[in-house]
């Protein structure tokens, strides 16, 4: 699997399997097992979404060395608050069967944000993660976690596909050398029967969804699409033998239009 180097020197695979809205049964269980069969070493899970015992069970029965796996887990917003962020990751291990994950994010830019990041800096410094990052944090909030904390965040992972590229979000965390990582790539498999996506991947006999993952994955963008349909799984995996050409890219940058699929980090109300 192929890895982006973060800012920590941690090499963080750039596709993962994301689990929103994957039961916490079978549904997260098979899912994960398909993507390790098809070579995935990534899973992005959350609190919020009810299936990290799931998530955990898959992995045990994986079977593969712990350090094999990258996992992501966040906290979500009513536990960014001094004195619960700790707990609420003790919780997640407990749930995932794991002493660390890879990666723990704060899940929204929410008040707290700062005395939440000091936790996770302990939590690092414990080794109870090996890299501490954000979700959904835009240029004030980014610098406000800047000034407060020690360590520089790893990874800011926003809404970002070809209709929604949120420049400004990626200039302020490229200026520290955060990593992106790309929510609902796939435009929550609402809108790939775009013309030019199929244009375009007839011509490297892909599908659109390869060719929407491979133009996120070219731009620098780690993916974590979702299925839980093995085929799915399996074409969203077949992104590393091929390569856009520029033209290709550039006719995609063109489709941005600022449409959101999920709430807005501007403006939410949860
Ligand atoms: N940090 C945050 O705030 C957020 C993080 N996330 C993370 O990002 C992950 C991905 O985002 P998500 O919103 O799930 O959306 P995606 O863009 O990954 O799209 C998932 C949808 O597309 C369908 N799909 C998947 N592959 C294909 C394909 N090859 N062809 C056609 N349809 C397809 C899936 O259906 P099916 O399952 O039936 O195959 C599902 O309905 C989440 O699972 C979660 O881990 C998501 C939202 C917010
Ligand atoms: O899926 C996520 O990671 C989110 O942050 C949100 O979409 C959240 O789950 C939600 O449903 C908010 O209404």
């Amino acid at each position: 699997m192929k890895t982006q180097r973060l800012n920590n020197g941690l090499e963080m695979p750039r596709l993962g399997l994301g689990v929103w809205q994957s039961n916490n049964g079978q549904e997260a269980i098979y899912a994960i097992h398909w993507a390790f069969e098809a070579g995935y070493r990534h899973i992005d899970t959350a609190r919020i979404y009810k299936n990290e015992e799931a998530v955990g069970k898959a992995i045990k029965q994986a079977e593969l060395p712990r350090q094999d796996v990258w996992l992501t887990t966040k906290i979500w917003n009513d536990d960014i608050r001094e004195g619960r962020t700790t707990a609420a990751l003790e919780e997640s291990l407990r749930r995932l069967q794991t002493d660390y994950v890879d990666l723990i994010l704060l899940h929204w830019p929410v008040d707290g944000k700062a005395a939440a990041w000091q936790e996770l800096e302990r939590a690092l410094e414990q080794g109870k993660v090996r890299s501490i990052g954000l979700s959904n944090f835009m240029e004030a909030d980014i610098e406000e976690i800047i000034a407060a904390g020690n360590v520089v965040p790893a990874v800011n992972q926003i809404e970002y596909h070809p209709y929604l590229v949120q420049a400004e979000a990626i200039a302020a965390s490229d200026e520290h050398d955060i990593a992106i990582t790309a929510w609902s790539p796939l435009m929550q498999g609402k809108f790939l029967q775009e013309p030019l996506f199929a244009e375009i991947a007839k011509r490297y006999n892909k599908t659109p969804a390869q060719v929407v993952l491979r133009w996120c994955v070219q731009n620098d963008v780690i993916v974590i699409p979702k299925s839980v349909h093995q085929s799915r799984i399996n074409e969203n995996g077949q992104l590393f033998d091929f390569e856009l050409q520029e033209s290709d890219m550039v006719a995609i940058d063109q489709l941005e239009r600022g449409q959101r699929f999920g709430p807005d980090p501007h403006n939410f109300d949860f």
